[in-house]
């Protein structure tokens, strides 16, 4: 149930806990000698708990959005910060995680192996990153399908471990792309159960979706329009 309608400039960030907070961003990409306007002005606040859905049609900014928020691409105008995190060299991999649509496990490794990377690459030895990841796999339903290639995976099986991969550093922000965007109606809502039981209550979710079942899943909604946040919408059940 959604109850209650606010304008982006309504609301009202904890400066001290908030995860990200964007300021009048922009983007701009240049095209040969036109110049898309991605992002024209966004201003928008992530707190610990937030589900937040980031619904809009295909061109309206939502990839160019998450990017920015995981400081995988910076804005040509406005400010960014994360200040419960630090600086955004520090966010990834560990405090920042994204999931993509699809196909973003690494072909040669396997389901675990998958798994285990971002701990190996944050420093952590190989046998407890292993241990780890295969823990995460069991928790997702995955346990079977450890030594499984990518290729070998079903379309929701795979992006279960994807799903995994984002957890296994316990983020505080998981940023995820159109993360059911390949999948059918029923493995998708399955995708989000798990997700969404397999989140930390205190992390918090921004996942960007053309679906309206998958948007009505989460407890806000960022209604972006043609590279700026049109309206948000929050439902009165917080479910973390
Ligand atoms: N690297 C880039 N170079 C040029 N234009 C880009 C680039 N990235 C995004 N754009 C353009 O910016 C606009 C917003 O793109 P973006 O991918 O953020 O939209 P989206 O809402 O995620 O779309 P979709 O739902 O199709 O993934 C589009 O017009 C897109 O073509």
């Amino acid at each position: 149930m959604r109850d209650e309608i606010e304008r982006p400039h309504e609301l009202t960030p904890d400066l001290h806990t908030t995860l990200v907070s964007g300021q009048a961003l922009t983007r701009d990409f240049q095209v040969g000698t036109q110049t898309v306007h991605a992002l024209r002005g966004v201003s928008v606040g992530v707190q610990p708990g937030d589900r937040i859905a980031l619904l809009g049609t295909s061109g309206s900014g939502k990839s160019t959005l998450l990017h920015l928020l995981g400081a995988l691409d910076a804005p040509t105008s406005g400010s960014l910060s994360w200040p419960a995190l630090g600086a955004p060299e520090n966010l990834r991999p560990g405090l920042v995680s994204f999931v993509f649509q699809a196909q973003s496990l690494l072909a040669p490794l396997s389901a675990l192996e998958n798994v285990a990377l971002p701990l190996i690459l944050n420093g952590q030895d190989t046998r407890s990153a292993l241990h780890e990841a295969l823990e995460w796999l069991k928790r997702l339903d995955l346990g079977t399908l450890a030594d499984q290639l990518p290729e070998e995976l079903s379309g929701g099986q795979a992006q279960r471990v994807a799903v995994a991969r984002a957890l296994v550093t316990r983020p505080r922000l998981i940023l995820a792309d159109e993360p059911t965007g390949q999948l059918d109606s029923v493995t998708a809502q399955h995708l989000m159960d798990v997700l969404l039981s397999a989140l930390p209550p205190n992390a918090a979710l921004v996942l960007a979706t053309h679906d309206p079942a998958v948007a009505a899943r989460l407890n806000a909604v960022w209604h972006l329009r043609d590279g700026a946040v049109s309206l948000i919408t929050r439902s009165a059940r917080r479910t973390a």
